[in-house]
């Protein structure tokens, strides 16, 4: 391995940074990139850096100076004569890459085969092994993430693409973005919304790293009466309904109706609870079997209801009725907001009407799919625009071909435009009925040896007897539906797997997750685009449409009495001398571990 001559400078700089900083220098380094061009030299890190006499040493990131850095790139340097990423680690530089050099393409990936032309060091940070929060990005951000990030603040962006392409990461930059530059936004305030809790946690540890001081919510929590969340919709139907926008008629008229006060809670449960009720109210707005399906039997006390997301959604727009005002917001990015029904997106639009709609429409895994985004924009600001993403990060190819079986229409077509070729084709394994988790978990246990971030999905109705079966075999995972996801191995249901990145996935019984409806088809698309590496598929029954060609004869019956134990995860040593490596040796070890791990499961199939 060559050394870049230009380290040691580097490495002044770095320290001329840090010693400037002094007790104050943030736990990022203070400087990872550099551009040169016609106004002379600049360095670009998280946040500005300045000298005695107040000299600019390195700029901010969201600065105009550094939009040279971020414009620029291999294919097309836009004046730019140097553009050089410096990854640093523990306060020394370990890595110099100039993706322009002299003018022209410099440190880039070959771009044969059709692939993309990116910097080296693009290629690395994907290389990185997964941590559990989302990865840092802002080195290494395209020209195409960095032109959206920047869009005016007003009114309504999509930003849209498939799997892994990067709309979260471009999402949460143009939230700091804005919070730097727009004087509206930075006074206004920031709202950040997530589907579910689960994601809130994997999320908003980008945002500190952004210096972005941002309102960081998920749906459920948008409410701040006494209701929590504490239940389901277990019928996609009562979601359905629940979500509609004739819901908010409905609600206006049991407010109209209730003479007294009243809290949202009561006058929800009390709804739920009085067919006739409902339809004097809704008899010309929602149909009987609509009707029947919000049928509740009310709880001892308002605390006892089940609340589901979509009835905080409800109590919010009665809140709402009733007088209460909700906080206001300078801008809100929402992702995954494919998801958002059209009651959600109310009770975004009643707190900001400048949003920022992160998502891709083929991977609803809402109880409702949305044929175009202006289904949803049209709650919000009066102009809006659409902006595409369709360079790969996290999808390996052949994760991508295998994944794009399970859409209708064969999903986005910008998706073969991935990075990464990852560990190549998916793994399947049939396994004994009742085997598939307990296999599945040892070899998820086996590959978290190596440093693997590993998921293990399951369908939601088996989440519950999955994660009993842990606790009795005392199989070491994370309560991924709680939110853990600091595990080397997390469990999770399919329904909330959106938005969250894993090394590897292990997908336990697809055809169970897929369920033979739509939504569950999208449930399984989406639970097999969470990986960056390897994908494997444990199963007894027979695989579900858009698999059924991984199928292979089951095993022969098995000896009675063998009995099948989780398998020890067998890597630990082998993870302390890794600890040893230079940052640069250890990414290529990884990948060769990687491959080794991968033969090893197929010999062992
Ligand atoms: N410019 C970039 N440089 C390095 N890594 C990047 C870049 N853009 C995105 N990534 C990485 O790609 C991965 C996917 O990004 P992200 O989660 O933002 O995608 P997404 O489109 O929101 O995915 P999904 O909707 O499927 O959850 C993350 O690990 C992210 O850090």
């Amino acid at each position: 391995m060559t050394t870049h001559p230009a380290l040691d400078d580097e490495q002044q700089q770095l320290d001329h940074s840090y010693a400037l900083l002094g007790d104050g220098a943030p736990d990022l380094p203070p400087l990872f990139g550099r551009v040169d061009d016609a106004g002379g030299s600049r360095y670009v890190g998280h946040a500005d850096v300045r000298d005695e006499s107040g000299d600019t040493v390195v700029v901010a990131w969201h600065a105009p100076e550094a939009g040279a850095f971020y414009r620029a790139c291999a294919t097309d340097p836009a004046g730019v004569t140097l553009k050089r990423v410096v990854t640093v680690s523990g306060r020394q530089v370990i890595a110099v890459h100039d993706e322009i050099a002299d003018g022209a393409a410099g440190d880039v990936s070959s771009g044969r085969d059709q692939r993309p032309v990116v910097s080296k060091v693009v290629v690395a940070a994907l290389e990185q092994f997964r941590t559990g929060a989302l990865a840092e990005a802002t080195a290494t951000l395209r020209p195409e993430q960095y032109d959206i990030i920047r869009r005016p603040a007003r009114g309504v962006l999509v930003i849209q693409g498939g799997p892994g392409t990067g709309k979260t990461i471009t999402a949460l930059h143009r939230a700091a973005w804005l919070a730097a530059n727009d004087d509206a936004v930075r006074g206004g305030g920031l709202l950040v919304v997530v589907p579910t809790p689960t994601l809130r946690g994997y999320v908003a540890g980008a945002l500190p790293r952004l210096r972005a001081d941002a309102v960081i919510t998920d749906i459920a929590a948008l409410y701040d009466g006494p209701a929590r969340l504490r239940g389901r919709d277990t019928r996609p139907e009562a979601a359905r309904v629940k979500g509609s926008a004739v819901m908010a008629m409905v609600l206006r008229r049991l407010v109209e109706a209730t003479g007294e006060p009243a809290t949202p809670e009561d006058l929800l449960r009390g709804l739920y609870a009085e067919p006739t009720l409902l339809e004097q109210l809704a008899d010309d707005l929602l149909k009987a079997g609509q009707r029947d399906v919000l049928y509740r039997e009310p709880a001892a006390s308002a605390d006892d209801e089940p609340w589901t997301v979509d009835d905080l959604v409800l109590l919010d727009e009665l809140a709402h009725l009733l007088g209460r005002t909700a906080p206001r917001y300078g801008h809100a990015v929402v992702d995954e907001a494919q998801n958002l029904s059209p009651m959600q997106a109310r009770a975004i639009a009643r707190r900001c009407r400048d949003v920022t709609l992160a998502g891709g429409l083929e991977c609803s895994t809402g109880p409702g799919k949305h044929d175009e985004w202006s289904e949803l924009t049209s709650y919000f600001g009066s102009e809006s625009h659409e902006a595409t993403l369709s360079l790969g990060y996290r999808v390996p190819r052949p994760v991508v071909e295998l994944s794009r079986r399970q859409v209708p229409d064969g999903g986005p077509l910008e998706l073969t435009r991935s990075l990464r070729d990852g560990l190549g084709i998916p793994l399947v394994r049939r396994v004994d009925p009742g085997d598939e988790a307990a296999v599945a978990l040892s070899a998820g246990e086996a590959a978290a040896g190596t440093g693997f971030k590993v998921g293990v999905v399951v369908a939601p109705a088996r989440y519950d007897e999955v994660l009993r079966y842990c606790q009795t075999a005392g199989v070491k995972v994370g309560d991924g539906r709680d939110g853990d996801l600091a595990q080397a191995v997390t469990l999770l249901p399919a329904d909330l797997a959106n938005g969250l990145e894993f090394d590897a996935i292990a997908l336990v019984e697809p055809a169970e997750i897929a369920g033979g409806t739509e939504l569950g088809r999208r449930l399984l698309y989406v639970a097999m685009t969470r990986c960056t590496q390897s994908l494997a598929i444990f199963h007894s029954a027979p695989l579900p449409a858009g698999m059924e060609h991984l199928e292979r004869p089951a095993p022969p019956p098995r000896e009675p009495e063998v009995e099948h134990r989780p398998r020890p995860a067998r890597s630990e040593d082998l993870f302390d001398l890794f600890k040893l490596l230079r940052d640069d040796d250890r990414m290529l070890v990884e990948v060769l571990i990687r491959r080794l791990l991968r033969d090893s499961l197929e010999r062992d199939d």
